[in-house]
């Protein structure tokens, strides 16, 4: 029997970044990353201090809340974290998919897992330097080869000058794939945060200067987006 560490699920809600920015799903969070990203944005399933909240989950266990929130009406599942892939979630998209469902994922590309082929899409996030993470590319390739034919997109966050000029080099590696690029939320919450004030003037300025650079580069590779559901619900837990 797998069990799977899950920080939360949620939803339905909108997916609010990305290849399907705007669509209905339900998120279910994984506890637990091999990263500590300086502005991650969901620390409370990364930081090891909050496992104590993190619930210990069969497969039916999450299918039964996931049937739940969606009324049982397929959709797409929205995997998250924390890093999804150091965990088995092969299980539950296997049984999903039997039900009608699809499956999204998004990870940093650090661990490779024969079950990314099944996913629709995976979502590769690599982290740019203001991260104070360094992605190992061999491992960042084994994750592209491993989603085999499934829709894999590049989904780059960029918080200044020298994550743009990263993200640029980052995204020429992989010419064939459909590239998303997004203004980081400088005032993500800490993890025990009640509060979800966020700066929307930074964010907005942030964004808008994040338009400007790609374009007087003549850079139209990539869709430029916003967090929208931070722009919706600031800095909101389970939205
Ligand atoms: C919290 S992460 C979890 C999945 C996986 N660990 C990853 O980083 O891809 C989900 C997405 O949020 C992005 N993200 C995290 N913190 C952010 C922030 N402060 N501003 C903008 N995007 C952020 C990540 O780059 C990733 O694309
Ligand atoms: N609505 C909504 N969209 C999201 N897209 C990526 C999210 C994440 O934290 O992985 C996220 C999230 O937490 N909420
Ligand atoms: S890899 Fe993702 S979940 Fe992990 S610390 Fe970085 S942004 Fe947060
Ligand atoms: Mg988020």
């Amino acid at each position: 029997m797998t069990i799977l560490r899950i920080a939360e699920i949620f939803g339905p809600t909108i997916q609010g970044e990305g290849a399907v920015i705007g669509a209905p799903t339900v998120f279910v969070r994984a506890g637990g990353c091999d990263y500590r990203c300086s502005w991650c944005d969901s620390l409370h399933a990364v930081d090891s201090e909050y496992r104590h909240t993190w619930a210990k989950m069969t497969t039916e266990d999450i299918w039964d809340e996931v049937e739940r929130l969606s009324g049982g009406v397929p959709l797409t599942v929205s995997l998250s974290g924390g890093n999804p892939a150091i965990q088995d979630f092969g299980p539950l998209i296997a049984h999903g998919k039997s039900k009608g469902f699809d499956f999204a994922l998004e990870t940093q590309g650090s661990v490779a897992r024969d079950w990314f082929s099944e996913l629709s899409p995976l979502i590769l996030s690599p982290k740019p330097p203001s991260s104070g993470e360094e992605v190992d590319w061999d491992t960042f390739d084994a994750c592209v080869k491993a989603a085999g034919n499934a829709e894999t997109v590049l989904k780059i966050v960029i918080f200044d000058e020298a994550d743009y000029l990263w993200a640029k080099e980052a995204a020429a590696r992989y010419p064939e794939l459909p590239l998303y690029i997004q203004p980081g939320n400088h005032t993500p919450p800490p993890p025990d945060a009640e509060d979800a004030k966020i700066d929307m003037d930074g964010i907005m300025h942030r964004y808008e200067w994040l338009i400007d650079r790609t374009l007087a580069d003549r850079w139209f590779a990539p869709k430029i987006l916003p967090q929208l559901h931070v722009l919706i619900w600031g800095n909101k837990r389970g939205v």
